[in-house]
């Protein structure tokens, strides 16, 4: 049997799982992408340690880190807003620390709190506290910030409060690597759970409706937020086209909840939809390792967010 604490850099070889909370807009994403280095790549390999989806890995000489998907923890509003929350609560349950992102230039409101109490019913986890977008303050502002976090920490969570106060941005690359020290610090002694250089083992097709996703919302977040949802109807090879020089056809439907939102995706005379379409496609095609054609419907359901039956048919 091999020593299981040992990795490539010695005994002190750390790895696990971690997942970044925090309200919408907070910068999870942003901080995801600019931790981990890269967007997704396709694995084959996987540990039989979680059920979540992986959002990346950083890997480094003396540890491992995994993050794992959230969907954002949100107030209970819609019963889409119940749902993301059992997730969310399970995730909480499984990984080995938290980071608990919180923007430098909002004040902290009831969205943070809410979240900053729900992290106070999971027991002995440790919840590390992420100032995100620290570049857009100066520092007497994000000193207050931290002081704020820190005492918000104190407030829910008792004692000491939060594991670590730290600021980041992601923009500027200021403090990634301290997150990363500070999170992979928190991970128990263990051999690397992944080979390096695997990123993500999302099943392709959420992959392809992820990148989809994020060129149709590029630009329209603030008009779109929660109201776009993507759905990979097929991704067959193409009949009739040689070995050498296949073709995949990907049809996907974008759906929204009003016409004004289709309106919004689509754009003048379809502009914006052909754009979307040719920034996604380029990124699928990176992703397969093949040339695909892309078929985008945009979709009005409305209030989907509400409809049960729908909700099943999105995947939630
Ligand atoms: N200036 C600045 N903007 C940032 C930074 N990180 C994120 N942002 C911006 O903040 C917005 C929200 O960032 P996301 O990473 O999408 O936030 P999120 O928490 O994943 O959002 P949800 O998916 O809604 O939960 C985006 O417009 C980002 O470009 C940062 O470090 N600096």
């Amino acid at each position: 049997m091999a020593d299981t604490t040992t990795g490539p850099a010695g005994p002190e070889y750390r790895a696990g799982f971690a997942v970044l909370v925090g309200r919408p807009n907070a910068g999870k994403s942003t901080l995801t992408n600019a931790l981990v280095g890269q967007k997704v790549a396709i694995t084959s390999a996987k540990p039989q340690t979680t059920r979540h989806t992986i959002r990346g890995i950083v890997h480094r000489s003396d540890g491992q880190l995994i993050l794992v998907d959230t969907p954002g923890l949100h107030r209970p509003r819609t019963l889409l807003g119940q749902r993301l929350n059992d997730l969310v609560a399970e995730t909480l349950s499984e990984v080995d620390a938290i980071g608990f992102c919180l923007p430098a230039n909002e004040r902290i409101g009831p969205g943070d709190r809410f979240i900053a109490n729900q992290l106070a019913g999971v027991p002995r986890k440790p919840i590390v506290a992420i100032v995100t977008k620290a570049d857009l303050v100066d520092r007497a502002q994000l000193t207050e910030q931290l002081v704020a976090v820190d005492a918000l920490g104190r407030e829910a969570l008792g004692g000491d409060g939060f594991a670590d106060v730290v600021p980041v941005s992601a923009q500027d690359g200021f403090q990634v690597s301290t997150v990363a020290d500070i999170l992979i610090n928190r991970m128990p002694a263990s051999p690397p759970l992944y080979p390096d250089g695997e990123l993500t083992d999302e099943p392709e097709a959420v992959m392809v409706a992820e990148l989809i996703r994020e060129a149709a919302l590029e630009g329209v977040r603030d008009e779109l937020p929660h109201s776009l949802a993507v759905v990979v109807e097929e991704i067959v090879p193409r009949e009739g086209r040689s070995e050498d020089n296949p073709l995949l056809d990907v049809r996907v439907n974008l759906f929204v909840e009003r016409p004004s939102q289709k309106a919004i995706i689509i754009g003048k005379g379809g502009s914006r939809l052909r754009e979307v379409g040719s920034t996604a496609r380029r990124g699928i095609e990176a992703l397969l390792g093949t040339r695909i054609y892309l078929d985008l419907h945009v979709k009005v359901a409305k209030d989907w967010q509400r409809d049960p039956k729908q909700l099943g048919r999105l995947g939630f």
